[in-house]
C-alpha cells in the first residue's frame, strides 16, 4: 500500500502551518469562504504565507468569482485551488494553468460517481470527495466510502469528510484496495474551528507510517 499524501484543511495560524510542514503533512488548506468559521480572512498575512515553503498551499473556494480565485492565488502564493461549490467544467477549465485544480464532489456514497465526475476529468487535476450536508464543508460527517470502491476511479482523488483519529483501521483496509491520492483532515483534529490539535495530528501521521 502506498501511503497517501495528507492535507490538513481550515488553517488560520501561520505558526500551525509551519508545524504541519515539520510533521511531513503535504498540503495545508485555507478557506476563502466568509461564512465558514475557518475563514482565513485577515488571520494570516498573505505575504508571509506566500514565502512559506515546505508544504503545498490549497485555497478552498465556494462559488467565488474567477477574479477572486486568481487574486488569492497570486496574493497568497497558492499552488492548488479546491473548488468546493457548484463550479461547472467550463469554470474549472478557464482556471486551468492558474493553479492545480481540485474539484470537489459532495456525496452520500450512493451516487454513480464515475458518471458525475466524467465531465470534470479533463479540467480537474484531481477530485475530492466530501460528505453531502447542508453546509459546504467541515461538517465532521462521513459518507459511505464503498460508493468510491465500486466506481473504480483512475483519476487521482482526495478522500475527505469526517476523517478522525479513530478511523485508522478502517482507512488502512480502504487504502489497501483503493488508490487514494491524499487524505483530507479537518474538524476531527481541532480544539476549536480553525485551531488544530497538533498532538493528534502528529499521532495520526505516525500511525499512517511512511
Ligand atoms: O472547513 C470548512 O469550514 C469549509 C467550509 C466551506 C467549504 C469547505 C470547507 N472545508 C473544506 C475541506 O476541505 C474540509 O477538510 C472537508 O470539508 C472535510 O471536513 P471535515 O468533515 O471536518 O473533516
Amino acid at each position: 500500500m502506498r501511503r497517501p499524501l495528507v492535507k490538513v484543511c481550515g488553517m488560520t495560524q501561520l505558526q500551525q502551518v509551519q508545524a504541519l510542514a515539520a510533521l511531513g503533512v503535504n498540503y495545508a488548506g485555507f478557506i476563502f469562504y466568509p461564512p465558514s468559521p475557518r475563514y482565513v480572512g485577515n488571520k494570516i498575512e498573505p505575504g508571509a504565507l506566500k514565502q512559506l515553503e515546505g508544504i503545498k498551499k490549497a485555497g478552498v473556494f465556494v462559488n467565488a468569482t474567477m477574479q477572486e480565485v486568481k487574486d488569492a492565488v497570486v496574493a497568497y502564493g497558492l499552488d492548488t485551488v479546491q473548488l468546493h461549490g457548484d463550479e461547472t467544467p467550463e469554470y474549472c477549465g478557464a482556471l486551468k494553468g492558474a493553479a492545480t485544480i481540485v474539484k470537489v464532489f459532495r456525496i452520500t456514497g450512493n451516487e454513480d460517481v464515475a458518471h458525475i465526475t466524467a465531465p470534470y476529468t479533463a479540467v480537474a487535476d484531481a477530485f475530492l470527495f466530501d460528505t453531502k450536508a447542508q453546509e459546504y464543508g467541515g461538517t465532521g460527517k462521513k459518507f459511505d466510502w464503498s460508493g468510491l470502491q465500486h466506481a473504480g476511479l483512475e483519476h487521482p482523488y482526495f478522500l475527505s469528510g469526517g476523517i478522525g483519529p479513530q478511523d485508522i483501521d478502517q482507512l488502512r483496509s480502504f487504502l489497501k484496495n483503493n488508490n487514494v491520492y491524499a487524505l483530507d483532515l479537518n474538524s476531527k483534529f481541532e480544539t476549536a474551528p480553525g485551531i488544530k490539535d497538533m498532538k493528534l495530528l502528529e499521532a495520526f501521521m505516525g500511525s499512517l507510517g511512511g
